[in-house]
């Protein structure tokens, strides 16, 4: 092992109430809304295709140009009790606002910037409404900050000169500041979630990205952070130079999944985040543009995200007025229908220890030690096949919803077939499966 001195905090799973909360929640909603959001990737007439919150770069806007539309930042529309209950009907059991994103706009009223809601028409605290409402809903809090700063002056991607380093001295300083504010103006806040830290300037500063997860956890004793916050002593991130994770879960899954069959990841907590189209995070006026993943293709890597002990955060961009567009608001809608019979499944559920097969996911209830099937692929055969550890076997199947208990066929000590009613299946479904000690085995 390389001696560290700006390392992980702990190893291993915290076990302590909010990571276990964090853990049992397995799906979010990521809201994506900042100044972006006003132009929705179309600029003087022409649409960009590239993701809308990097419109600025994608249609070569200047600073003064981009800046000037915080001056056009009036969410009349948004409603943060309409946005709670959204969520809540969507079945997301925590949220993850960005506070600033790269452009380096604040959604908060900042002492450390002019650059924020208090210089923009919308006069009210639009984030303490947002977070009171999500909070009174049950669900918790997460805010998302870019250290990544477009906008302030000391920023610097990499630092080659004594100027460099002196203003990122600054910056350091700010970004502290910006982060104890916010802990500070929004006490039910769970954890922050960081990004833009991928630059060198932030890799040369481990030392700081270390103490800085001391001070905010000891600002707010059980504060969840992810991975990107970190860089160890020798620059590396995510994971440090002994190849151990930093922060509290693995936040390298962006618009990605690990693949379905690989064990490690559940060594660590991690959380995959994921746009609807292929590309978009903040707003964009034109979804036609590449694929939008449908409610059912949605479900399934939430279902394997579960089934591999990870958590879902599934991204939705309001416009520019604090309203989400009709395709997010049926999406939100359709996995609350399904998330209403089968959400058993998903909520403190993690890695069932099973193998995986072709017709779905395992997951396994931690409370409870209920398994659950939760099947996208139903086979030609109608027959799902399990196989367990010699000393396990199933006694009873059963559909979740409808109840109906489905017949067995054990075939072999350690395998099982789950058989299906031959009929068509149109939507995902799950079976509960109880399982009992195998006395043959002994
Ligand atoms: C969670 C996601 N991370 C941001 C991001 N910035 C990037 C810069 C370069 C390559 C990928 C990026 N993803 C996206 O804008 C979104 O906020």
């Amino acid at each position: 092992k390389i001696k560290l001195d700006y390392g992980p905090l702990y190893h291993g799973k915290r076990q302590d109430p909010a990571m276990k909360k964090w853990r049992e929640n397995r799906f979010g909603q990521f809201i994506h809304w900042g100044l972006y959001s006003i132009p929705g990737g179309v600029w003087e007439g022409k649409t960009y295709g590239y993701a809308a919150e990097f419109l600025k770069a994608s249609a070569g806007i200047s600073t003064e140009r981009w800046n000037g539309l915080k001056d056009e930042f009036n969410p009349t529309e948004f409603n943060g009790k309409e946005w709670a209950s959204m969520a809540k009907a969507m079945g997301a059991k925590y949220v993850c606002l960005t506070t600033k994103h790269h452009e380096g706009f604040c959604l908060w009223p900042s002492k450390y910037t002019e650059f924020d809601i208090e210089n923009t028409p919308y006069q009210k605290d639009l984030m303490k409404e947002f977070v009171d409402a999500y909070s009174e809903a049950g669900i918790d809090v997460y805010l998302y900050y870019s250290v990544l700063d477009w906008y302030h002056p000391d920023w610097r991607t990499k630092l080659k000169t004594m100027d460099d380093v002196e203003a990122f001295e600054r910056f350091k300083t700010f970004t502290q500041n910006q982060l104890v504010e916010l802990l500070e103006r929004y006490p039910q806040v769970k954890g922050l979630w960081f990004d833009g830290t991928w630059d060198q300037c932030w890799k040369d500063n481990g030392k700081f990205s270390y103490e800085l997860e001391v001070l905010l956890k000891e600002k707010r004793p059980g504060l969840i952070v992810n991975s990107r916050l970190r860089a160890d002593d020798f620059g590396k991130r995510h994971r440090d130079s002994n190849g151990d994770l930093m922060g509290d879960f693995e936040s390298g899954y962006e618009r990605r999944l690990p693949d379905p069959r690989d064990t490690s990841v559940t060594k660590n907590d991690w959380e995959c985040c994921m746009t609807i189209p292929e590309n978009q995070w903040g707003y964009h006026k034109d979804w036609t543009l590449t694929h939008q993943k449908n409610t059912n293709e949605l479900l399934e890597m939430l279902a394997q995200c579960s089934s591999q002990g990870g958590n879902f955060l599934l991204n939705f961009g309001p416009n520019g007025k604090g309203v989400f567009r009709a395709e997010e608001k049926r999406i939100a809608r359709e996995i609350g229908e399904w998330m209403k019979t089968n959400s058993a499944a998903i909520y403190g559920s993690d890695y069932a220890g099973l193998k995986k097969q072709d017709w779905g996911y395992f997951t396994k209830n931690t409370k409870s030690g209920e398994v659950y099937m939760i099947v996208f692929n139903v086979p030609i055969s109608y027959q799902l096949r399990v196989e367990l550890p010699k000393h396990q076997t199933i006694s009873k199947a059963n559909m979740v919803g409808i109840g109906q208990e489905l017949q067995l066929e054990k075939f072999d000590s350690n395998e099982t077939f789950v058989l299906l009613p031959p009929k068509s299946y149109t939507s995902p479904f799950v079976i509960r499966l109880e399982l009992k000690a195998n006395k043959k085995s002994q």
